[in-house]
């Protein structure tokens, strides 16, 4: 049996959605339901909607998630034991309904942050603005299928305010969102009351000096966010706090900031080859393998439903932007992994034409 108190976590974003996850095996008594709100090197932080909890993740998990090429992120919602010593073991991560990833040095996309409803694209009506970039921030969002509303911040010192606005306007889809706001004044919370009812989660992405910190500060009321040059961690602000990197706001939503999603960057030429081939990666949701790159993976709908060359046009784009962006080294490395690929796929290739 599985314990838990449904309006509590409601409260830092249980739904449904994940409940039902719940009634497809038996647990342990002593099985509760947990969020995870920091992710340590040795040690997850997780949540119980009024206090938080350290806790291991355990190996046969460990394990579990690695052959699914994946980790436990901020935001995970987790079923943990109380063991010996009244340790505290996570075994289950209950199936995410997104993340929002990012590419480690060796290539491997990494969750940062898993169940977000909505994505605060920021970007800065001073030196910061430039639509290529907004537009890239919203295909990862897009691709992540997390809703984007569009943030501009310093509206307050921005000298053609209406055409910039406009200018944005034009480059996003209708449906999405465009605000104007000064991160530093309290109304900025009315303009965005709708995305901050109950329950609800959020990330803020933009680059730099955005003004992603001093936003999540309006938001939850508290100075816990470092801003501009100012380092400093004297813990103020701790009513609102639930980690390091998941924060609530006084209305009930819950924001996550972690160094992940802060230095996410739009490299995300990637994301963009993937907005537009939107057959390929709706697609690939129904790949047997969630990291599937579509070229030799068993259980494969992709191959089985996109024409050759389409594919291939796909795998040539996506290679070509993933070499922009990588070093030297990546790139040699890189070119090493295909040469050993193809040398082991020729040698199968040998094997059977000599035992068939
Ligand atoms: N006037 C004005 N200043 C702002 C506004 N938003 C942010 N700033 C200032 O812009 C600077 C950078 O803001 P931050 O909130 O630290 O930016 P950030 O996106 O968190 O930057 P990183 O921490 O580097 O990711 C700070 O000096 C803020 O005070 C705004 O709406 N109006
Ligand atoms: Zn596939």
């Amino acid at each position: 049996m599985i314990h838990f108190d449904f309006a509590r976590l409601a409260s830092i974003g249980l739904t449904q959605t994940f409940v039902q996850q719940l009634y497809t095996q038996t647990y342990p008594d002593n099985t509760q339901l947990y969020r995870v709100v920091d992710v340590q090197r040795e040690h997850l932080m997780l949540h119980d909607g009024c206090d938080s909890h350290f806790a291991r993740p355990h190996p046969s998990l460990i394990r579990s998630l690695l052959d699914e090429f994946t980790v436990l992120a901020v935001g995970d919602w987790v079923l943990a034991e109380r063991r010996d010593h009244q340790e505290l073991w996570v075994t289950r991560r209950l199936d995410p309904i997104n993340h929002l990833s990012r590419r480690n040095a060796d290539g491997i996309s990494q969750a940062v942050a898993s169940n977000i409803d909505t994505a605060l694209i920021v970007m800065g009506l001073d030196l910061d603005y430039n639509l290529r970039r907004l537009e890239r921030f919203l295909a990862i969002a897009i691709t992540a299928r997390i809703n984007p509303v569009v943030v501009l911040t310093k509206a307050d010192l921005a000298t053609n305010l209406a055409s910039q606005v406009e200018a944005v306007r034009q480059r996003v889809p209708p449906h999405i969102e465009v605000l104007a706001i000064n991160g530093l004044s309290t109304t900025t919370r009315q303009q965005l009351v709708p995305w901050l009812t109950p329950g609800q989660t959020l990330v803020l992405i933009g680059s730099s000096g955005a003004g992603k910190s001093t936003l999540t500060n309006t938001l939850t009321e508290s100075n816990q966010q470092n801003t501009g040059s100012v380092r400093e961690d004297d813990g103020r602000g701790r009513h609102t706090t639930t980690s390091r990197s998941l924060h609530r706001c006084p209305g009930g939503a819950c924001i996550i900031d972690t160094p992940g999603i802060r230095t996410l960057r739009p490299d995300a030429d990637e994301a963009t080859v993937g907005a537009s081939f939107e057959d390929i990666t709706s697609l690939a949701e129904q790949c047997r393998f969630k990291d599937c790159k579509h070229l030799e993976e068993p259980g494969c709908a992709v191959r089985d439903a996109i024409p050759p060359d389409r594919l291939r046009n796909y795998h040539k784009l996506l290679r070509e932007v993933r070499r922009d962006q990588m070093t030297a080294l990546e790139y040699k490395e890189q070119v090493a992994k295909w040469k050993a690929r193809s040398r082991a796929s020729r040698a199968t290739i040998r094997a059977k034409g000599r035992i068939v």
